[in-house]
């Protein structure tokens, strides 16, 4: 198992963001986390990053327990998230970006790095390496000189995903990957998670397009209103007649079945 999630509970003043949610992912898995809007799935991810300590609950990381570590550190052990609104380096190159993403596995001091010692230049060597292999998974290697913001959107969702990986995560959260994207770009973005499934990475995403999160998961769970609604394989999801309610009674356009 890679994550586990026991009784988590987030309030907010007086509102219960999540309440009682556990779960648990798999080796290897592409885990769906739906729901209608407001019903705490970014929330979950900001929990689990420790972006918000949970109000109660615990979360287990590879057999260990990592509530209340610091954000970044939260990188450091393996685990890298993208956000609902694309997050690059705008000004920076395509390459940049993606070196800039590795850069949390250098292990280099601050002395090597002002003399430039021969172990600072093969890690140097190294990064630059993962960078452009990772450029070529997501399609984007004769984009290396690119400015980020000159790509076109789908572009610029599979360039955050290179940058993640860089990071060398053995989890990696994607928040809504496929909003905003077009068919093409909604289909290469299933080449590209299935691929990353492929190099042992487990993913979980928030995503509100259901025939794309239904095509992709292995399993999903719904959450409603703060609380775990249901859990199963994208079959049982669709076959489920609490989760088929929960998204007639929602205003949202997703439709679960
Ligand atoms: N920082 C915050 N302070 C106060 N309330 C918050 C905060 N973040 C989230 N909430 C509340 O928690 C609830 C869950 O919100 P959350 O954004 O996690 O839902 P969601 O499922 O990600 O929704 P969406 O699909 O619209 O992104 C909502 O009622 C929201 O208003």
């Amino acid at each position: 198992m890679v994550l586990e999630l026991k009784n988590i509970t987030k309030n907010f003043g007086g509102i219960s963001a999540l309440t009682d949610v556990s779960f648990k992912i798999n080796k290897g898995e592409i885990f769906g986390l739906i729901g209608p809007n407001g019903a705490g799935k970014t929330t979950m991810f900001n929990v689990i990053t420790n972006m918000f300590l949970p109000t109660s609950g615990e979360i287990n990381f590879l057999g260990e327990t990592i509530s209340g570590i610091k954000p970044h550190k939260i990188t450091d052990k393996g685990i890298c998230r993208t956000f609902q609104n694309i997050r690059l380096f705008s000004q920076m190159t395509v390459l940049e970006n993606v070196l800039v993403g590795g850069h949390c596995r250098s292990t280099s001091g601050v002395l090597s790095s002002v003399f430039r010692t021969k172990s600072q230049r093969t890690e140097e060597e190294n990064t630059r390496k993962v960078a452009t292999e990772l450029l070529e998974l997501v399609g984007l290697s004769s984009y290396e000189d690119v400015i980020a913001e000159n790509l076109a959107y789908g572009q610029q969702r599979r360039l955050e995903i290179a940058r993640a990986l860089a990071s060398n995560p053995s989890l990696l959260l994607l928040d809504e990957p496929a909003a905003g994207m077009n068919e093409t770009e909604t289909d290469n973005l299933f080449e590209l998670i299935k691929k990353v499934q492929q190099r042992g990475v487990t993913v979980l995403l928030i995503e509100h397009d259901m025939p794309f999160v239904m095509k992709l998961c292995d399993r999903i769970t719904v959450l409603n209103f703060g609380k775990k609604l249901a859990e199963g394989t994208p079959e049982e999801i669709q076959n489920n007649p609490d989760v088929i309610e929960a998204y007639l009674g929602s205003e949202e356009d997703d439709q679960i079945a």
